[in-house]
């Protein structure tokens, strides 16, 4: 998990090596059922290292059994800070990461990230992310509230942050809708992650000289 260790090592005996960290944040739509199998992808992509943060609402549609990395929610920011001199989380995250990828990222946190709120671990982390690295965001949502005003809006806001929308699919979604809402297809989300990690330097520390 993210502790603060050297980020490559090289010497005669070990190649350095390249370990480039993405940082999953889950919110509470359905399609974050798709978190094991969305991790698993991810961990089949060489030299990357996947935690991931989750929200209180997320929890509900998936098992930590099933995410094989390490999880943070908002009671390890609580356990991790008692006293000034301890480590802030959400900032040793956003310097631990150097591509986040929300998927999928609901409503209720679209408009958070849009307007600043951070009242958790995970809006904390996206309130205080370095925008010169990578953010990818996945929108999941019902169909109506898709096509509310607000939502163009917001994700309008976000795109001019710098992030990176990769655009819900049309799909008929559980809740029996038909419509615009669902997220893209774990091989699409992966397949952009990929594209954007290959257009980037690596870590300047884990590419010396
Ligand atoms: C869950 C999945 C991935 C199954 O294909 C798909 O329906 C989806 O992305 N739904 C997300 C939209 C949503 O949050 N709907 C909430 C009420 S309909």
């Amino acid at each position: 998990g993210p502790q603060m260790e050297p980020r490559a090592t090289s010497s005669a005996a070990a190649p350095l090596r390249r370990q480039f960290r993405v940082l999953v944040g889950v919110t509470g739509s359905v399609a974050a059922l798709k978190l094991p199998l969305l991790v698993s992808k991810l961990l089949d992509i060489p030299d990357l290292e996947v935690a991931v943060v989750t929200t209180e609402r997320a929890k509900h549609f998936y098992s930590p059994r099933d995410v094989p990395v390490t999880l943070y929610s908002d009671a390890d920011e609580w356990e991790m800070w008692k006293r000034r001199s301890d480590p802030v989380l959400h900032i040793d995250l956003r310097r631990w990461a150097d591509l986040m990828l929300v998927a999928p990222l609901d409503a209720n946190t679209l408009g958070k990230v849009a307007s600043g709120i951070c009242d958790n671990l995970l809006t904390c982390v996206i309130r205080a992310w370095d925008r010169s690295k990578p953010l990818l965001f996945c929108p999941a949502m019902n169909t109506a509230m898709w096509e509310h005003p607000i939502t163009e809006q917001q994700v309008g806001q976000l795109k001019d942050f710098g992030y990176i929308e990769i655009p819900c699919v049309a799909k008929k979604l559980v809740c029996g809708d038909q419509g615009l809402g669902a997220m893209a297809e774990v091989g699409t989300i992966v397949g952009k992650v990929k594209e954007v990690l290959s257009q980037r330097q690596l870590p300047a520390e884990l590419n010396p000289g």
